[in-house]
């Protein structure tokens, strides 16, 4: 199994860069035991701004075939985080790779957000990307620790 997130936009050295890599540390340690596997970052960008119709190819290209692909989305589900972590734990057992995307400025093409298995909203806000991504590999280490039952997650 492969999780990945494919993303629209380089995320230089910060603090955003320091919670994502932290998360994904401190997931890929608690993943080990239940069958996840470390989450890698594709990071792609269309140099010449050609918007969400030509980020739509890069980013499929980082989609592994027959992976869940799960977007990022404000117009998507509202999951609460043990609802989150049970759709991770179906796809193990499903044995499907996972592709969460983020999309740019613009979102995430419409062809490709009609093949979604699943799109999730943190809100009906728009949020910046890179935020996005924080709080996308903050609820991964939540799932994680939802699914191996330590106190992480509280109610
Ligand atoms: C700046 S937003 C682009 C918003 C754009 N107006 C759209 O139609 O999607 C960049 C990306 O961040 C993610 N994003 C932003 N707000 C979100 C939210 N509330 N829930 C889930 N994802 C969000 C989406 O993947 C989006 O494509």
């Amino acid at each position: 199994m492969r999780m990945v997130i494919a993303a629209v936009g380089r995320l230089r050295q910060g603090p955003e860069a320091k919670l994502i890599d932290d998360y994904l540390d401190r997931h890929a340690k608690a993943g080990r035991a239940l069958g996840l596997p470390p989450v890698t970052i594709t990071e792609v960008e269309d140099k010449r701004g050609g918007g969400m119709a030509s980020e739509a190819p890069l980013l499929q290209r980082a989609i592994p075939e027959g992976a869940a692909l799960v977007i990022m989305d404000e117009r998507g589900q509202m999951l609460s985080s043990p609802e989150f972590a049970q759709r991770i734990a179906d796809f193990r057992d499903q044995a499907r790779d996972i592709a969460f995307v983020i999309g740019g400025a613009d979102g995430i093409d419409p062809e490709l957000r009609a093949r979604a298995d699943l799109a999730i909203s943190f809100g009906r806000m728009v949020w910046p990307h890179m935020l996005v991504r924080v709080m996308l590999t903050e609820q991964i280490y939540r799932a994680t620790t939802i699914l191996a039952g330590s106190p992480y997650h509280r109610v």
